[in-house]
């Protein structure tokens, strides 16, 4: 049963949704972690759509960069009076979900304090820090910033420095070079007035490395920047134009403070492993939002016939519009499922360091950098099939593809490049087939058994065994990417040791094998979004969820093998035969799926407000509301412009005076 069927939607949306052969609230509810959860979802987008303060006044489409930002502030100075009476503000997805409500995706002026500053004094500050500053941040009485990306350098050789006076028993912060000159930091340029500043620590003429330092940039009163300090914005850029990305120079400032070591040399990067645990479900909902834009579109739009004279067909008809478009609704799931499981062992592993326990860190790094680096990437693909599938539509701001896909650009770039981050899963697999090679070999103990890597130590069957089964096997698919996943890594492995024995230093061996490290990285992580899938599906109850989830799991499945069926046959492992097979499953994935879809993107829940797409709205009433938008552009307040007759208008006037004489 579809429960958004309405009587004066779009009569072939109501026919859609008619068709449902499943329940959308208990599809919801899988997708939101469980029915409390989508009914509080749905109470705080009531209490965002009642209270109109809380709006943008046009669509952002339409603002200045500066209209943008006042906007934004606007709503920041409101913000806390609501979110206490919409949201249990214990509760970080509830938050989430009422952030994204407000300020939508194009960035606001507090994101930078609450998903980075804070949450660094949070995890990184001792009881005296914390006593200075937690309260006060949470009241929002400062807002910090996380300066640690410099003009040109990477993290570890950061350049600006923090050198500990002992005579005055202050440290001092300065930007030596042009190239450390902080650069991006969000809500740097001007709307907050603390930056945890990530700097070398020099005592005693010894460098410590990078460590974060709690700075004060803008006078608490006045808000401008203190003696020391030049700071800006960086300027317009592709997207998230309502953040101000700053720079910061620091000229021998003084933050006070004293040194305490940390319990691992990583727990600095802490804060960035949050943020990479909120990326990969991030990028699930943005590709599951931009799924439901075009399915919803492509069920209204009408275009051709497939049989002639029956009438032109919905779109989502077409089998390439299928092809095009349900493998990103089966990776947005998954990327939700994958995110929802690592967030929460994110947070446990962070309960644990606070414990002094480090020993799950180098796993959940390991997972989280190559969860974020694979989500963001395919995200952002499949974003873009998504817009092109609604066809010139799509360009239109109206779409709302310009927004979501421009802001969906940076996934793949913040909190580390992609493929810096795929190599640190290479390190982290070389370690496990050191192990596979030579430890094991001599009978030493392989590292505590791990959900995430264990199929490197068992051997798959060595012959593929995907078959033509009416009812497909999922274990044959997930074994598959084992197979791959173990060879990709040991070939890897092997490569970069036989190049260390031809003399090759390691660096120089491990960059002549970097393409190679990344697939083995690649691969891993396919594998870990496939079991989790599998998982999370298993554990479904009831026939008709379980139906419809299992379509979209056998789509998922033999989808991903064949992006991979290169290095699955190259050896022989995988059969011409079975990569028909293989297909045959896509293309009856496709024509299962084909009833539901609409229903299936319904039961996402998203608001319209979420979608902000003109083409992608519940009731389906596309073209009248495409013209209403069209004509509340600012272009079109004066049926003349008021700077015409200055320049076009005279000129036509002077060339239709020239032809007269
Ligand atoms: C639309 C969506 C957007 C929505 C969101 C919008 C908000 C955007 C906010 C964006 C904010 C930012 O971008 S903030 C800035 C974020 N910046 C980054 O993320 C920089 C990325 N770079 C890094 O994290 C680092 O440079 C690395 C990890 C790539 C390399 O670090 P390194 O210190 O040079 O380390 P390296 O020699 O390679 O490795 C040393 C050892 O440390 C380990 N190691 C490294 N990191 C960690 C770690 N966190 N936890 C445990 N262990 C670690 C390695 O595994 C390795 O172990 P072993 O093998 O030796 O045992
Ligand atoms: C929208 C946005 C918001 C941001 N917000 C913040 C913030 O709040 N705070 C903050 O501190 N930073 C922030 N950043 C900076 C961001 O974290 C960095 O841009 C990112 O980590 C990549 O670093 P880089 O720009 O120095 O790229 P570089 O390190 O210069 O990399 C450029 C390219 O070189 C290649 N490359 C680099 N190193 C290697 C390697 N070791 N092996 C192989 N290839 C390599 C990769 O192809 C990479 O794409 C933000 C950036 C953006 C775009």
């Amino acid at each position: 049963m579809n429960h958004q069927i309405k009587k004066d939607d779009n009569p072939d949306l109501i026919e859609e949704r008619s068709k449902a052969t499943f329940d959308t609230d208990a599809f919801g509810a899988f997708i939101w972690g469980g029915y409390n959860n989508l009914k509080r979802r749905r109470e705080i987008a009531r209490y965002y759509e009642d209270h109109k303060e809380l709006h943008d006044t046009v669509p952002i489409a339409f603002m200045t960069r500066e209209e943008k930002l006042e906007n934004a502030y606007r709503k920041a100075s409101i913000f806390e009076n609501h979110i206490k009476k919409a949201c249990d503000v214990n509760n970080p997805e509830e938050v989430r979900y009422f952030n994204w409500l407000v300020y939508h995706i194009d960035g606001h002026p507090t994101s930078v304090h609450s998903i980075m500053g804070f949450p660094t004094i949070i995890n990184q500050s001792d009881k005296e820090q914390q006593e200075r500053w937690l309260q006060s941040g949470e009241n929002r009485e400062y807002l910090a910033t996380y300066a640690q990306t410099e003009l040109g350098t990477n993290i570890k050789k950061l350049e600006t420095t923090a050198t500990y006076d002992q005579k005055t028993e202050e440290f001092i912060l300065n930007s030596p070079t042009v190239t450390s000159l902080k650069w991006w930091p969000g809500n740097m340029g001007h709307s907050h007035n603390v930056a945890i500043v990530m700097a070398q620590l020099w005592i005693n003429n010894k460098c410590y490395g990078p460590h974060p330092f709690f700075v004060q940039i803008r006078d608490p009163k006045t808000h401008k920047p203190l003696p020391g300090i030049t700071v800006g914005d960086i300027g317009p850029k592709f997207g998230l134009n309502t953040t101000d990305n700053g720079f910061l120079k620091l000229d021998h400032v003084f933050p006070n403070g004293t040194y305490v070591p940390p319990v691992h040399d990583k727990i600095a990067y802490s804060s960035m492993m949050l943020v990479r645990a909120i990326i990969t479900p991030l990028m699930g909902e943005n590709l599951c939002i931009g799924a439901t834009i075009a399915i919803r579109y492509s069920a209204i739009r009408r275009q051709g016939e497939i049989k002639p004279g029956d009438g032109e067909v919905q779109i989502l008809d077409y089998q390439t519009q299928q092809h095009r478009l349900f493998p990103q609704l089966a990776r947005g799931i998954a990327f939700l499922l994958a995110g929802r499981n690592t967030y929460n062992f994110c947070n446990n592993v962070l309960k644990d360091i606070k414990n002094g326990d480090v020993s799950l860190l180098a796993d959940l790094h390991a997972i989280l950098c190559g969860l974020k680096a694979i989500s963001s990437y395919q995200a952002e693909l499949g974003l873009e099939q998504c817009r092109m599938a609604c066809g010139g539509h799509g360009y239109s701001a109206a779409s709302g593809f310009p927004l979501l896909n421009s802001n969906q650009f940076n996934g793949v770039t913040v909190e580390g490049d992609n493929l810096v981050l795929l190599l640190q899963v290479a390190r982290y697999l070389m370690k496990r087939a050191k192990e596979i090679r030579y430890e094991i070999r001599y009978g030493q103990q392989p590292s505590k058994p791990n959900e995430i890597y264990d199929y490197l130590f068992d051997d798959a069957p060595k012959k593929c065994l995907i078959d033509q089964a009416y009812v497909p096997n999922y274990k044959n698919v997930l074994e598959s990417f084992e197979y791959l996943s173990k060879k990709l890594t040991l070939q890897a492995y092997d490569k970069l040791e036989q190049l260390k024995q031809r003399g090759r230093t390691s660096e120089v061996a491990w960059n002549e094998c970097s393409v190679e490290l990344c697939k083995a990285a690649r691969a891993h992580i396919r594998t870990f979004l496939a079991r989790t899938f599998i998982n999370e599906v298993n554990q479904v109850n009831g026939l008709p969820l379980l139906t419809v989830l299992k379509d979209l799991l056998q789509l998922y499945l033999f989808y991903e093998v064949k992006e991979c069926m290169a290095g699955l046959m190259e050896d022989g492992y995988m059969l011409g035969q079975q990569l028909h097979y293989v297909k045959k499953n896509i293309y009856e994935a496709l024509s299962k799926i084909r009833p539901n879809a609409v229903s299936i993107v319904d039961s996402f829940d998203f608001t319209d407000r979420e979608l902000n797409s003109v083409l992608g709205r519940r009731d389906g009433h596309v073209y009248e509301n495409l013209l209403k938008w069209a004509q509340a552009s600012p272009l079109n307040k004066h049926d003349v412009l008021p700077f015409h007759h200055k320049y076009l208008g005279r000129m036509m006037e002077e060339a239709r005076q020239k032809s007269r004489l």
